[in-house]
């Protein structure tokens, strides 16, 4: 097993990665001081996977365990079914003596860290990510959301998990749509950061599609490594945690756009990523062949990189509510070459997306 640490003083946590580990939770549960009563949080599709073995293993240990099933779906990732979390916790009588679990996917971990950020103004939590997505990026760094009609994640809090216990081998029940969604962020943390875990990637296409236990282990360790690194040294996006939003802004215009579920996120952010990459050849940052290197990789990992038609206006006015905007200011995240990137405010967006779009 690996076991990562994300340093934010008395907000800091540790992260174990393995195949198999999940029967190692109440290790976990119990290094971080986690209370004996907890909720654990999932939806149907997951509670029919991992729910049963996760409340036998923790009630084994001694624990008090409620389960608490939520909708499959980013469209349920809403303030109603947060608000009928908390009307569940309120009726089964939780009090700050407790605390919560998130079993599944970003959508699931997402907003059970909204719950435990909010509920009694506050109990602790700890991520169980069973997506690749969320295993290589949403357990980590404590951002908690729901969405917004207007926008995606527009509600939420910085709320910082107690652990993240990640357990590859739940990867074996994802469909593979669900594993590309997830490569787009592990593509992202090459483009970013670093140029040689690009290539390794591109190297490593067949072994990851058949979820080879050592390169998928590698893969988590990498992601989580490079976004607790950019979080511990910005925890609250003031600046440099910003560049984990490339491909984002656009990304999440074309999920508002389409209708929340429609375009997975990953397949928003492949898409957003090469937009991003364009506007970046036009200013000279990058090169014809990095562009060509990134739209290459997405396509082997079968992500999507066509730009749905929606017009140029509605793109501008989904990206207008992005949370980059500062006084008015459209903020873009921009890669140089392929491993380095830079953040700048564009003072045209019209003129920027209308010449790469389409
Ligand atoms: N907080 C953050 O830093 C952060 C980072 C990236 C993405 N996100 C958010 O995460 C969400 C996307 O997460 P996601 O891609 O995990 O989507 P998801 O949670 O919707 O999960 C995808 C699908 O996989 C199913 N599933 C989950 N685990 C499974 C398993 N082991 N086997 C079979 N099926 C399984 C789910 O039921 C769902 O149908 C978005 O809302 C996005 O905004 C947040
Ligand atoms: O952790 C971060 O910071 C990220 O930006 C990670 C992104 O992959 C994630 O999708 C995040 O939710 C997007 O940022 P948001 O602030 O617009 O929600
Ligand atoms: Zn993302």
């Amino acid at each position: 097993m690996v076991v990562l640490n994300v340093g934010l003083k008395e907000r800091s946590y540790p992260i174990w990665i393995g195949k198999g580990i999940l029967d190692q939770l109440p290790d976990m549960l119990a290094g971080v001081g986690f209370p004996s009563r907890v909720a654990v949080i999932t939806n149907a599709t997951v509670a029919g996977l991992y729910a049963d073995r996760v409340q036998q293993i923790l009630s084994r240990a001694g624990f008090l365990v409620h389960l608490i099933e939520i909708p499959d779906g980013e469209k349920y990732k809403n303030i109603e079914v947060f608000t009928q979390v908390i009307t569940s916790l309120i009726e089964q009588g939780f009090d700050r003596h407790s605390g919560l679990l998130a079993l599944g996917g970003g959508v699931v971990g997402d907003l059970t860290g909204y719950v435990a950020a909010s509920y009694l103004r506050g109990v602790p939590f700890v991520q169980l990510p069973t997506t690749l997505l969320s295993q290589v990026d949403s357990s980590v760094g404590g951002k908690t959301a729901v969405n917004h009609p207007l926008g995606k994640n527009l509600i939420g809090a910085f709320y910082q998990p107690k652990g993240v216990l990640i357990d590859v081998a739940t990867l074996q029940t994802l469909e593979a749509r669900e594993f590309a969604s997830g490569m787009a962020e592990v593509i992202k943390y090459g483009v970013i950061r670093d140029r040689r875990f690009f290539s390794w990637l591109d190297d490593s296409v067949d072994a990851l599609q058949n979820l080879d236990g050592s390169s998928l282990i590698h893969v988590v360790e990498k992601s989580c490594q490079i976004k607790a690194d950019i979080v511990e040294n910005d925890e609250k996006e003031s600046h440099l945690r910003a560049i984990l939003n490339f491909g984002h802004t656009f990304g999440h215009a074309i999920e508002n756009l389409s209708g929340y579920g429609e375009v997975k996120h990953g397949e928003a952010v492949s898409i957003g990523m090469l937009v991003a990459s364009r506007i970046s050849l036009k200013r000279g940052y990058c090169t014809r062949e990095d562009v060509a290197a990134l739209s290459g990789l997405l396509r082997k990992f079968k992500l999507p990189i066509a730009v749905p038609e929606f017009s140029l206006d509605d793109y501008l006015e989904a990206m207008g509510r992005d949370k980059k905007v500062t006084a008015g200011r459209l903020r873009l995240v921009l890669n140089v070459g392929i491993g380095d990137c830079c953040i700048e405010d564009e003072p045209d967006p019209r003129q920027a997306f209308g010449a790469v779009l389409h």
